[in-house]
């Protein structure tokens, strides 16, 4: 079996609290036999604005954060994707910032090449996250995990088809072509407006048109004054179904519902599911998008 299990959190501007909340996920998801925890996007802090996010990152070779993350997988033998910021070397007043997400292996290694770095930034309403982060430059290949491979990508991301297929379906002259993702991961903190449209239907398209497992581990409820984020971590299968649906938020200003904060689901992330999708319904001409 390949027990696998979605995190769900609400980040503060404290990284001590945030790492003891995903650390008791860490060694829940063991407990229960899952063998790589997903864990949301901005796991290590959700900042009350521009400024004290420059403030507050701190490089992955030092984070006590992304460290004590690592001391967590190591002990208790679980493999972690998570989401977190990356401070770009420039003096703070010009500082930017990469929104990264990690993969650390069940020894409580990180595995560099397996690093994503956000592609598309969201400017939205009050948020401007081109203000604090530099867009990625390029997707990353699809990595091994001890559930399947994983394709990378990061919230926004996720109103993308283009590279949620380029990493699932990629035509015969991608370098990955013989080795597609198995499993595309979305680590989010969805506004409430925007997700309340959009998030499952977009969660279940990229699933449906990739014939890919999708795993969603979100950001839920207040992180502050300003800020909340609409939970409702999931999982689907490759023919679309919800596998795990974690709970949300109650009302309009984003106070999460009893138990949502630091809930966990498990899902078998089955691959005879995703090659009998594949195999009964080939998407196959993609040699005919060679721009793509
Ligand atoms: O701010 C941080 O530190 C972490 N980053 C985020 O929360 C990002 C940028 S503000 N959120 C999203 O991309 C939400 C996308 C969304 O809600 C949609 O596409 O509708």
């Amino acid at each position: 079996m390949a027990i696998a299990a979605v995190g769900q959190i609400c980040s503060t501007a404290s990284m001590r609290a945030n790492l003891d909340q995903c650390v008791r996920l860490v060694s829940e998801a063991a407990v229960g036999g899952a063998k790589v925890l997903f864990l949301p996007e901005a796991s290590d802090y959700i900042a009350h604005n521009a400024q004290e996010s420059l403030t507050l990152a701190q490089p992955q070779s030092t984070s006590p954060f992304v460290q004590g993350l690592c001391s967590a997988a190591k002990s208790h033998a679980i493999a972690i994707h998570v989401g977190i910021h990356e401070p770009l070397p420039q003096q703070e007043s010009t500082r930017k910032l990469l929104n990264r997400a990690l993969y650390i292996s069940s020894g409580g290694e990180i595995i560099e090449s397996a690093s994503y770095d956000k592609l598309h930034v969201f400017d939205y309403a009050n948020l401007k996250e081109s203000d604090t982060v530099q867009p990625g430059a390029k997707l990353t290949a699809p990595f091994d995990s001890p559930v399947g491979r994983i394709g990378s990508l990061i919230c926004f991301d996720l109103r993308f088809a283009e590279p949620a297929i380029s990493l699932a379906q990629p035509g015969p002259r991608s370098a990955w072509y013989q080795r597609p993702a198995q499993i595309l991961t979305y680590p989010s903190a969805f506004t409430l407006r925007t997700g309340q449209a959009h998030w499952e239907t977009l969660l279940r398209g990229r699933a449906i048109e990739t014939q890919s497992w999708v795993v969603a581990a979100a950001q839920v409820g207040r992180h502050n004054e300003r800020r909340a984020s609409y939970g409702r971590s999931l999982v689907v299968d490759p023919w679309g179904e919800v596998r795990v649906r974690l709970g949300g938020t109650k009302d309009d200003l984003g106070d999460a519902e009893d138990g949502a904060v630091g809930q966990l689901g498990f899902v078998d992330l089955d691959m005879g599911v995703w090659e009998r999708v594949r195999g009964e319904m080939p998407l196959k001409r993609r040699d005919v998008y060679p721009e793509l």
